[in-house]
């Protein structure tokens, strides 16, 4: 099988115009089919703050009402998509921008209300792997925002750690798929105060035990919830840490096994 590499960066990367030019060369300069996923909480915070509107995460979510909804569509869909597309094309990597609605490529449903009523906040139901396909096989590059749809016409608000899992499950149909968490820690720490206490490796007994302990916590959270159905599900090999893991030279990162 061809190998796929499926990178997500996240707010605090996006909101560094040094470290996203960084990071965005190290992406054009990956070699083999990949595909991007960006968040961009931190940028729709501000920009919502700007227009008056307070943001409220819970367990890593944003609750996203019908103004929020149209702040993340703007900020991620517009402003974040396109500038990265535009970077990368001035880097000669053949980019296209997508929220799940575009090619109906990443369907999904409203989170149902609990305890928690998310509103506009939806869970991945199917990932149009063949479709994406298509657009890699024509040497383009997919870059997703964390928008996704129903189907029935309403955009979805979907945290991106988690369309990235799912899009890479999607594509080990048809590709070995490497799934690279991009942030601004070398890997997942075992203190957060303390940079350099990497956890080289993390399986589902050593998961299980950091979660009791909440040594992951926020936006850690949604990261790692969903590695272990991936790897479940066909995806090769999931790593979290800086962008220098793209690299060949760095292998100070968190690798995540069954
Ligand atoms: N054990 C941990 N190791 C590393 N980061 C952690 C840990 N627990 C919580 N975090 C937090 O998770 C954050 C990364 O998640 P997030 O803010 O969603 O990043 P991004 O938006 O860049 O993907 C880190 O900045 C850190 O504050
Ligand atoms: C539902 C939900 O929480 N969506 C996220 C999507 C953006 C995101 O994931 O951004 P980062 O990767 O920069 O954190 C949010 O609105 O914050």
């Amino acid at each position: 099988m061809e190998k796929l590499s499926i990178v997500k960066i996240g707010g605090n990367i996006i909101e560094d115009n040094a470290s996203l030019k960084a990071f965005l060369k190290l992406f054009a300069n990956l070699k083999g089919k990949k595909i991007l996923v960006h968040g961009g909480g931190k940028r729709a915070t501000h920009v919502a703050a700007k227009l008056g509107i307070e943001s409220k995460m819970v367990n890593g979510r944003r609750i996203t009402d019908a103004e929020t909804l149209e702040v993340i569509t703007m900020v991620y869909g517009g402003l974040v998509n396109k500038n990265i597309v535009a970077q990368l094309q001035s880097l000669q990597v053949d980019a296209i921008g997508l929220t799940g609605a575009d090619i109906n490529s990443i369907a999904s449903e409203k989170r149902p209300v609990k305890e928690v009523d998310f509103g506009f906040v939806g869970d991945v139901k199917k990932v149009a792997h063949k479709s994406i396909d298509k657009l890699i096989q024509a040497d383009f590059t997919p870059v997703f925002c964390a928008i996704t749809h129903d189907g029935k016409g309403q955009l979805l608000n979907t945290n991106a750690d988690t369309i990235t899992s799912q899009v890479a499950v999607g594509m080990s149909e048809l590709y070995e798929t490497s799934i690279y968490y991009c942030f601004e820690l070398d890997g997942v720490l075992r203190d957060i105060k303390d940079k350099k206490s990497v956890i080289k490796h993390i399986d589902v007994t050593l998961y299980k035990e950091l979660l009791e302990q909440g040594i992951i916590a926020d936006g850690m959270l949604p990261k790692l919830e969903n590695c272990f159905d991936a790897l479940n599900q066909g995806v090769k090999t999931i790593n979290m840490g800086n962008t220098s893991m793209l690299t060949q030279e760095n292998d100070n990162f968190t690798r995540i096994t069954l």
